[in-house]
């Protein structure tokens, strides 16, 4: 196991951080998600030895977190949430001291700053002062310094933390990266669900202390039996002829969303979209979201928002604007008739990232 926790509540004074919370995981990229406040630092810093349960336990890599702190520090590496770059220190310094703080001797130290700092993906600035970074680059020095001891596992508290949609992109990317090419396993925390199962094998979800799932990723974002149709240009056009054919037609933004029955959908499809003369940018079965089973069951999202990302409106605007586009596309009115508003934006379409 990666990570087992048992029981485990701590509480600082009247705050509960951390409710009877049991689950265990196995090595891999491990999403630990929640809402601000919902106990993720409070974790780490338990699996990491620095901080001593209320009562239950946990084990980190086989170790006990009570007994066997200074071990699990030496085989873990641990980026901290806030900013703690020193900022008249370059990258390459303080990366190079942290190595040779974790033992390293000198000449393996410099050759592992230089090529950790390269798979992180800063270059020239490495030699700048600190205080001078951008947030991307300063996460990724944050990232550096725990990599370069080439530990065991990683616990990395808000990685995407202040980084704009690119940026967010570029850092999942490269947590992804180092979890299956150089093979570390690791945990990582966020507020947003939707970024984190673009990149995490398994993801636990907390809210105010307690466990509200832990889960493998692909269990949940299966293929669905929905198919996703973008076309350059005429959407409402086939979405009235597809439904025309017979398809159960759904407007999805930008894009149309179909049922699939069979195989004889894509042909369907195919020959309609080749009919119209209209450009077919993309055809792909859409995956189930992680957020839509906190959707499907709001007992398990008291605080909904935070959980689903940007995409977080009521299910029930997404059915009506549904139900309207199915009705336009069925009347021969076409779009543009009275009383056929053209709210056509589902919760999950046009992401912001
Ligand atoms: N040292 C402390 N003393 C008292 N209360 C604390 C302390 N540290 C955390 N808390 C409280 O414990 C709860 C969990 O905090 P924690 O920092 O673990 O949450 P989090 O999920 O990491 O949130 P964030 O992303 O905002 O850091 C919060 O209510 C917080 O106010």
């Amino acid at each position: 196991m990666m990570i087992s926790v048992e029981n485990l509540t701590k509480r600082y004074g009247a705050v509960t951080a951390l409710d009877g919370l049991t689950f265990a995981i196995e090595p891999g990229v491990v999403g630990l998600v929640g809402a601000n406040g919902a106990g993720k630092s409070t974790m780490i810093k338990i699996l990491l030895g620095l901080l001593p349960a209320t009562t239950g336990g946990a084990r980190v890599l086989d170790l006990d977190v009570a007994t066997d702190g200074p071990t699990i520090r030496q085989r873990v590496g641990y980026m901290p949430e806030h900013d703690c770059l020193p900022a008249d220190m370059s990258a390459t310094e303080f990366v190079l001291h942290m190595a040779r703080m974790s033992g390293l001797p000198l000449t393996a130290a410099r050759e592992r700053t230089a090529d950790t700092l390269r798979h992180v993906g800063l270059y020239e600035e490495r030699y700048r002062s600190m205080g001078g970074y951008s947030t991307g680059m300063k996460q990724r020095v944050k990232l550096a310094q725990a990599l370069v001891h080439d530990p065991g596992m990683l616990l990395l508290d808000e990685p995407t933390n202040g980084l704009d949609p690119a940026g967010r992109d570029q850092m999942l990317a490269l947590l992804r990266r180092i979890g299956t090419e150089f093979g570390i396993p690791m945990l990582v925390t966020s507020h947003l669900l939707g970024e984190l199962e673009q990149v995490c094998d398994h993801i636990v979800v907390v809210d105010g202390g307690r466990l509200l799932r832990s889960t493998s990723t692909a269990d949940v974002t299966s293929a669905s039996r929905i198919l996703a149709i973008e076309v350059n240009e005429r959407v409402d056009d086939l979405g009235r002829a597809l439904h025309a054919a017979g398809l159960s037609v759904h407007p999805a933004g930008r894009q149309i969303e179909v049922e699939l029955v069979d195989d004889s959908t894509y042909d369907i499809v195919l020959d309609t979209v080749v009919q119209l003369g209209v450009g077919l940018h993309r055809l792909e079965r859409r995956r189930h979201r992680m957020a839509e089973i906190f959707r499907a069951d709001p007992t398990l999202d008291p605080n909904g928002q935070n959980l689903q990302d940007s995409q977080g409106a009521p299910n029930g605007v997404a059915q009506s604007a549904a139900a309207e586009l199915q009705q336009r596309w069925a009347s021969t009115a076409g779009p543009g008739a009275p009383g056929t508003p053209h709210h056509d934006q589902r919760p999950d379409e046009g992401r912001q990232r």
